[in-house]
């Protein structure tokens, strides 16, 4: 209820043209309804006294009647459809924009595939299901109800027929809709299924190659598959029962008329034209009904599809314009006793961090994989919110702060270089919308990536690719930190930003680091402590908890676990100073 009430808002715009559409069909309805009568004045008055100017006048009103009906019929499909077009356009702009503001924490509770088909399956379904309501919800029950009335004034001696047929239908169809609505519900499941996993593996396709899992890949995608073919063949079934069963119903119908028909000729209770209105009129009851259905069948997909859209509008998302801005900050960040878990009552990521850095330093975090180094990063901008503790940015929780102020004083640059299709220069404007080309040079310089882009001839104008796969993982990486580094924000975030970038490139952008982001707080994320090494604190992180903290001497010196990674780093070469 709520959801249709929700849907109305969007209707509301285009009202006028929503209330146009269906008189435009009562129009048609009204023309199509008149013809047998007419036909069977032409047959009982015309044809059977030989009258030919009935005939002919009658057959001339007969065609008047089909253009008006034609043009009615016309014009409620261009105003029918441009309410659903519109409606489901304004839908989707709105649902992009709700999808956009979700926490991260409910964008993966949700999953990418529900939030494609919604975006697109769902909305069309809506579209489709509005048009046909504007189009045939009206035609079917007045087609059903007119011709019911004529036939009582005109052919009442085989109105009890449709007493017995008219009952019976009613119940099938009602019958077939309800059960049709529960096979279509779990029909959208399954294409979300089969949505997840077709994101999943097109943008996983060169791992699944690289590692040669097409077939397993393929039997898993299979197996889903064929589940949602079988539940669309079920819901195909139900359709498919329904129509040889009203058919047959109605054949009863009409040789019942017939039967019945002859008999009160012979006794000169009725004419032969009565007969065949009355066929005539069955049919339309039956397209009347049939109509009906196949709107209330749309209108019972849809309603799954409605709750859905409808849920997307009550995700609880990010606030938006409550709280303070938060505006020139010095850059102090603490925390205090911070603890994190990605699911309610799960284990803690991160647990009781506590630590402060002051404006201007530079926080090197080192640790091995899965210890939820990523994770304390994300919770500064608050990708994610803290589960226990704080966050203080210059003493003052980040909870007080719009997100969008916070944002803005934070640059981050995560694990994973993503780009956008388009132009170096779009992806650089990301970080800082104004950017002239001496910031975009600056900035990449800094990356040390102006290297590479130099040598296109259109530089900073050079064009990426969807998911920018005409780079190497180094140059993605390289752009992505020049992105961040161009927002010239007060906080800087690096989480692991250079694991794909060679040995002298990485040199060149850390001594960047120590000579030009002076005034900065940077956090540091690297496996390599050459890369942090000159930090003014570095964390050791061990299982979400810090396990040491100092710079790199006070851990050499107390820390047996720190010089034990140290010692193992020197003697692969991975030590790299900066100049
Ligand atoms: N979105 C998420 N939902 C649920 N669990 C997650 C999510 N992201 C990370 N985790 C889990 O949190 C733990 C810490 O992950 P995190 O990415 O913070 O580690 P990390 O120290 O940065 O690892 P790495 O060095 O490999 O990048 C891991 O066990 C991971 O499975």
């Amino acid at each position: 209820m709520k959801a249709i009430k929700h849907l109305m808002q969007y209707i509301k715009p285009y009202i006028w043209i929503t209330i146009l559409a269906p008189l435009l069909m009562v129009i048609e309805v009204f023309m199509d309804l008149l013809q047998p009568t007419i036909m069977q004045f032409i047959i009982d008055e015309g044809i059977a006294k030989n009258d030919m100017s009935i005939v002919i006048s009658y057959a001339i009103i007969m065609i008047v009647l089909a253009i008006i009906g034609l043009g009615g019929g016309l014009g409620c499909i261009y105003f029918s459809s441009k309410v659903g077009v519109h409606v489901a356009t304004d839908l989707r702009k709105d649902l992009y924009e709700v999808m956009s503001y979700f926490s991260t924490k409910k964008r993966d509770e949700v999953g990418t595939g529900k939030l494609i088909t919604i975006m697109t399956s769902d909305v069309e379904m809506i579209q489709r299901a509005l048009m046909m309501l504007l189009r045939i919800f009206v035609r079917g029950p007045l087609m059903f109800i007119g011709a019911v009335i004529i036939v009582w004034f005109t052919a009442r001696e085989l109105f009890n027929i449709l007493l017995v047929i008219v009952p019976i239908l009613m119940i099938l169809i009602i019958t077939f809709t309800i059960y049709s609505g529960k096979i279509f519900r779990k029909v959208q499941q399954s294409v979300d299924r089969v949505n997840e996993m077709l994101s999943e593996n097109l943008a996983g396709i060169r791992v699944i190659k690289a590692f040669h899992r097409m077939k397993e890949q393929m039997d898993k995608f299979l197996q889903i598959n064929k589940k949602l073919t079988k539940l669309n063949q079920n819901a195909n079934m139900v359709m498919g029962f329904l129509n040889p069963l009203t058919m047959w119903i109605v054949n009863l119908g009409i040789v019942a008329a017939l039967w019945i028909g002859v008999i009160q000729v012979e006794i000169g209770a009725i004419q032969i034209g009565v007969i065949l209105a009355f066929v005539n009129y069955l049919n339309l009851i039956i397209g009347g009904l049939m109509m009906s259905v196949m709107v209330l069948m749309q209108v019972a997909r849809a309603v799954p599809s409605l709750d859905r859209v409808y849920e997307m509008f009550n995700i609880e998302g990010e606030e938006r314009h409550q709280k303070q801005d938060l505006h020139d900050i010095k850059g102090d960040v603490t925390f205090e006793n911070v603890s994190f878990s990605y699911n309610e009552n799960g284990e803690n990521i991160v647990d009781q961090l506590n630590f402060h850095v002051n404006a201007g330093e530079t926080v090197g975090i080192i640790g091995m994989t899965g210890t939820g180094k990523s994770t304390l990063l994300k919770l500064i901008p608050r990708l994610y919110d803290v589960s226990k503790g704080k966050i203080k940015i210059d003493g003052k929780d980040i909870q007080s702060f719009t997100l969008e102020s916070l944002r803005k004083q934070i640059a981050f640059a995560p694990q994973k270089a993503l780009l956008f299709a388009g132009s170096i220069a779009s992806n650089l404007k990301f970080g800082s919308p104004n950017a002239v080309k001496e910031d975009m040079h600056h900035a990449l310089d800094q990356a040390n990536a102006m290297e590479f882009v130099e040598k296109y001839d259109d530089q900073v104008e050079h064009e990426l690719s969807f998911g920018a796969k005409n780079l190497s993982g180094g140059q993605k990486q390289r752009l992505a930190m020049a992105r961040a580094f161009i927002k010239d924000a007060k906080i800087l975030i690096l989480d692991d930003t250079t694991s794909a970038v060679d040995t002298i490139s990485e040199k060149i952008i850390k001594n960047h680091l120590i000579n030009d982001f002076k005034e900065q707080t940077l956090f540091i994320v690297s496996s390599k402590i050459a890369t942090i090494q000159h930090a003014d604190q570095i964390i050791l992180m061990d299982d979400g908890r810090i396990h040491g903290i100092g710079t790199h001497d006070e851990l050499l010196a107390t820390n047996e676990e720190y010089r034990e990674i140290y010692l193992l780093q020197q003697q692969s070469g991975g030590v790299l100073d900066a100049e």
